[in-house]
């Protein structure tokens, strides 16, 4: 299960001068870009309004925030849910990020960077400004383009008015001798959508259909356009969700960036989009009610596996926006009465979030259903 795979995401040149609205070259790449959100949930964008010097500054700044004291970085920095500091957590002990809202605007990362600096930093403020303005404009020429490929380019204006948007810093540890190599399991990601962009050590895949894993290249050029699940219910389940993980292969510690494009307003199924083949799967979704029921309800939900030679544990919340966390412990560590205990919580949680197609392999890589917006589905 999980083999790799050299099948390949569809690439989309942004450097294109000639890409513009209505142009033969903007038609044809609105058909790559939705054939590689149906297929694959994803496409990779070559985009150069991020040269190699923004790209090694962006990363430095990321490097200086992580080196930051923990009691630093876990201070609260936004009153939006998800943007907290995630760190020194068992379930996913080589990850850390941490998120920083508003990304382009001047008061906001200012107000950020104080809080980390209280002396201020300057370079670290303007190399986030810098990154994150070419990144925002690079989402919304995408995003003009996923709408037009459905012929609902009369939505868009209103949809980015309502986008908000967020970096997230992920740093990686390299594992120890005997450590999993797992950076962060399969999951995926509660944005409308998340643009990854990588630094020099490779680690990202994306899941097929058909269970198999694709490695996205590590470029300075490249940003991976991933669908999150509000995408996917806009499009009324025509686009995959992006399932994806983080593998440490090099034994090397890893930067890598997640610029989240959020909806600040309801999500609602184009009317375009319904017809037999797709009638209607989603009632309309308040995107920031939904971000902050889940994060506040402190959702911890077990998976219990019995069965030599250990427990997983999978818990399906934590603060970053990871959705999947899974732990292997000693079956000695857990008495029988907690056994049990555990057991029936599993089960009742299992009927609770209709977790209907979970499976745990003997060596205790999983699946679970991972989507969350199952209670705004239409019956
Ligand atoms: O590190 C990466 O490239 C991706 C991280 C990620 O998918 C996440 O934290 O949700
Ligand atoms: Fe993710």
């Amino acid at each position: 299960m999980g083999s790799q795979t050299d099948e390949k995401i569809p690439v989309i040149d942004f450097t294109e001068k000639n890409l513009k609205p209505g142009s033969d070259l903007w038609d044809l790449a609105c058909k790559q870009i939705r054939h590689g959100l149906e297929e694959y949930g994803c496409f990779e964008a070559v985009y150069d309004k991020v040269p190699t010097e923004l790209h090694n500054s962006i990363f430095s700044a990321a490097k200086e925030l992580f080196d930051l004291p923990i009691e630093t970085k876990e201070q609260k920095t936004s009153n939006r849910t998800g943007a907290n500091y995630v760190g020194q957590d068992p379930f996913v002990p080589l990850y850390e990020s941490l998120g920083l809202d508003n990304p382009t605007s001047f008061e906001a990362t200012e107000s950020f960077t104080r809080i980390m600096w209280p002396a201020g930093n300057d370079t670290f403020r303007e190399s986030v400004r810098s990154f994150s303005k070419p990144v925002a404009e690079l989402y919304e020429t995408a995003t003009r383009m996923v709408f037009d490929s459905y012929g609902v380019g009369r939505l868009y204006d209103s949809h980015i008015e309502s986008a908000f948007y967020r970096v997230r810093f992920f740093k990686y540890s390299a594992p120890k001798p005997n450590e999993s190599n797992v950076g962060m399991p399969t999951h995926i990601d509660m944005t409308f959508v998340t643009i990854l962009h990588q630094h020099q050590v490779e680690g990202l895949q994306i899941r097929t259909k058909d269970d198999k894993y694709i490695a996205v290249q590590a470029k300075p050029s490249s940003f991976l356009f991933i669908a999150g699940e509000g995408l996917m219910a806009w499009s009324n389940d025509r686009i995959r969700v992006c399932e994806h993980r983080v593998i440490l292969k090099e034994n090397k510690g890893r930067l890598s960036l997640g610029f989240y494009a959020l909806v600040n307003g309801v999500i609602k199924v184009p009317e375009e989009l319904v017809d037999e083949e797709y009638p209607l799967s989603y009632k309309p979704i308040d995107y920031m009610d939904f971000l902050v029921n889940f994060f506040t309800n402190d959702t911890v939900n077990m998976v219990y596996c019995w069965g030599a030679p250990g427990i997983a544990v999978v818990e399906l919340c934590s603060g970053a926006g990871v959705l999947l966390k899974l732990v292997l412990l000693p079956l000695k560590t857990f008495p029988l009465l907690l056994r049990l205990s555990l057991l029936l919580l599993f089960c009742e949680k299992a009927w609770e979030f209709h977790w209907h197609n979970l499976w745990i392999g003997c060596d205790f890589t999983y699946v679970v259903d991972l989507f969350h917006l199952k209670s705004n589905k239409v019956p």
